[in-house]
């Protein structure tokens, strides 16, 4: 069945194929794909939409000496096939396994690590750049796609490039007329207006200022221009910004895109300065499923291919997401003030039911994390009630802006704050690891952490209701499965519970981690606290528990360092209370891809991590320590 495929080992490999064989190479490599991701899970649709893109980029340029730069990254499946790492599919995203991304450190095509979107110019242009510092004759080129386009950073880097006049840059714009969902705002309807009216002659322009060095192309360019004889033909944005503009071109059709990246490739070589590729693709392409729905295929789980993703007829448990969703929902009705703010993420956030509702209250801004927020600055000036939903990850794009126009304005948006903690299988670049951290240190910030489904929903509650921001964190899927109470009940700003009364030992939860703090409790003896706010600290519950208790334990699923643990240090130096203190949270490293479930236990914090972290901690006390008394005999 892939009888081509499996004579690709590297690029170098694709590039002896004779030109005739390369269609059959790309539907075996689609083939592959489908095959892949229903096995593991993954990103589907946007991989079905760059199978011959890859096929093409790889032919044309002498990769790896020639730099690739992928935005984004979740496309690149095509990419690690062709490029050694086919046999290894079968790992992607799993624990020890392929990164669903790329990254530098597991191929030498893997010019630059990403998975946060609209950093691929950038890079690709800084690679250019030292190139020709360098005195090295490479090309760089940048794939990027019409959603991860509309962020600021893709024009910061376009607004550059568009000045260095013999720079060795090709931005490839893969436009499939999708983010994960419907794509949103002006940018889009530039690139509309390019693909509708002016395809044909746009392809004139492709005449014009490339295919003058391909004869072969030239009688496509005439056929094309017959069709469009009476058009007057405008710059492209593109253009005014200095590039070379290419296209719209069929991504799917190898006969176009080879010979056009050939000749653009020669142009490069002329020293014709930044070049822009547009192409044209469909998300789902090869899959009927998925090209009727590349929303739903866009991070699939496993599913059958022959089937299609299949309903769970067991009832799933609720997610923190459409606790979130459904909260949003029954606020907007109970407050006409409030509006709900997405930078692209409507499905993942839990705001489709929102969206459909109240449609003149919600606004998907495009992958825009910086305006997002200064955008919910600016309604909160006029008194709206803001809640920006934003993944953990994402919200540090947006982070000058939270300092900047958000808190020192003291002004009220609501963070819901999803993906806090580990997520799996994305891995490292979408840990929502840092926020305590980076939030904790803003004058003004409130961040609550709540420790189940209930306390979620109660948490929004009293983050709506406060007149200065406050993030909830919540993560990646279901809790311990406490059912919400219906209405709109809030919890006091900044106050924690004793959840568990023990002695000797008390565990601080800040989050989710509260249940297997208490499964752990059982075994200890201890006490545990749900302290519910990471800022502010309920100084006073904790003062009272310093006080009965010889020894502290803080949990957190963030970065253990400057986290809410750290929190607890500085308060209690403040109030000068000096207490054995340990805390757990995720250690100071990248964590991989994996199961959420495995990897917290790699990190120690599932209850038998707790415990034994406790023991090992308060067990090793030397018995000269006038505290290792107690301590032991509360652990014994
Ligand atoms: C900074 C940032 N914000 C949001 C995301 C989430 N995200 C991943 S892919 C994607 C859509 C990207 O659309 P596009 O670039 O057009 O690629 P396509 O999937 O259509 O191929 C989004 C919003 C992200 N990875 N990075
Ligand atoms: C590539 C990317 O950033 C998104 O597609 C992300 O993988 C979605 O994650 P969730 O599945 O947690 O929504
Ligand atoms: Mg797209």
């Amino acid at each position: 069945m892939y009888s081509l495929l499996e004579t690709i080992n590297s690029p170098a490999d694709l590039r002896r194929l004779p030109r005739a064989q390369l269609k059959a190479l790309a539907d075996e490599l689609r083939a592959y794909v489908i095959d892949s991701v229903s096995q593991t899970g993954g990103h589907l649709s946007s991989n079905l939409g760059t199978v011959e893109l890859t096929v093409a980029l790889h032919y044309v340029f002498n990769t790896p000496d020639d730099r690739l730069v992928w935005d984004v990254g979740h496309q690149t499946y095509p990419h690690k096939i062709l490029t050694g790492r086919r046999e290894r599919m079968g790992t992607l995203r799993q624990l020890g396994g392929l990164s669903g991304f790329p990254r530098r450190d597991e191929s030498e095509y893997d010019t630059f690590g990403t998975a946060h979107s609209s950093t691929s110019i950038s890079a690709a242009l800084g690679m250019a750049l030292a190139a020709e510092f360098k005195g090295e004759n490479r090309n760089a080129v940048a794939v990027i796609g019409d959603g991860s386009m509309s962020a600021g950073m893709a024009f910061e880097a376009l607004n550059n490039a568009g000045v260095h006049d013999h720079c060795k840059l090709l931005v490839v714009l893969n436009d499939n007329d999708m983010s994960i969902s419907p794509p949103v705002g002006a940018l889009n309807r530039h690139l509309a207006q390019l693909m509708s009216g002016r395809f044909y002659a746009s392809a004139r322009h492709v005449g014009k200022k490339v295919l003058q060095v391909a004869p072969p192309l030239l009688e496509l360019a005439r056929r094309l221009e017959s069709h469009a004889k009476s058009m007057v033909v405008p710059a492209t944005l593109f253009e005014n910004f200095g590039f070379n503009y290419i296209g719209p071109i069929d991504g799917h059709d190898l006969e176009s895109l080879i010979p056009t990246m050939e000749n653009i490739r020669h142009l490069m070589a002329t020293g014709a300065g930044p070049q822009f590729l547009h192409v044209v693709t469909k998300k789902g392409q090869g899959y009927k499923l998925a090209e009727a729905d590349p929303i739903a295929y866009h991070g699939p789980g496993k599913f059958d291919p022959s089937m299609g993703l299949q309903k769970s007829s067991a009832p799933a448990k609720q997610t923190f997401t459409q606790v979130f969703g459904r909260w949003l929902c029954d606020m907007a009705e109970h407050d006409p003030r409030l509006v709900g703010i997405t930078p692209a993420m409507r499905e993942g956030s839990g705001m489709v039911e929102f969206h459909k509702r109240f449609p003149k209250r919600y606004h998907d801004v495009g992958i825009a994390e910086q305006h997002a927020v200064t955008f919910a600055a600016g309604m909160a000036c006029e008194g709206l009630k803001p809640v920006l939903a934003i993944y953990s990850t994402f919200l540090q794009r947006g982070y000058d802006q939270l300092i900047h126009d958000v808190a020192l304005q003291n002004l009220p948006v609501v963070f819901a704050l999803d993906r806090a903690g580990l997520v799996g299988a994305d891995g490292a670049t979408h840990a929502g690891a840092y926020d305590i951290p980076y939030l904790r240190c803003i004058p003004n910030m409130g961040i609550a952490c709540p420790a189940d489904e209930n306390e979620c929903r109660k948490l929004l509650t009293t983050a709506f209701e406060q007149d200065s921001p406050v993030a909830v964190r919540y993560p990646r899927g279901a809790g311990a499965g406490v059912e919400p109470e219906a209405g709109l009940n809030s919890l006091p700003f900044g106050k924690g519970e004793i959840r568990r009364e023990g002695s000797g030992i008390a565990i601080l939860a800040f989050g989710t981690l509260l249940y297997p703090a208490l499964q752990a409790a059982e075994k200890l003896g201890a006490t545990v606290v749900n302290m519910r706010w990471a800022k502010p600290l309920d100084t006073e519950l904790l003062l009272k528990v310093a006080a009965s208790h010889e020894a502290l334990v803080t949990l957190e699923e963030g970065a253990i360092m400057g986290g809410a643990g750290s929190a607890v240090g500085e308060a209690l130096q403040a109030a000068g209370v000096v207490k054995p203190l340990l805390h757990l949270g995720l250690k100071d490293e990248f964590i991989e891809h994996g199961e959420v479930a495995v990897l917290l236990a790699l990190q120690g914090l599932d209850a038998a991590g707790i415990e034994a972290a406790v023991r090992s901690r308060f067990g090793s006390f030397k018995s000269t320590d006038p505290l290792a008394k107690v301590v032991l005999k509360s652990v014994a």
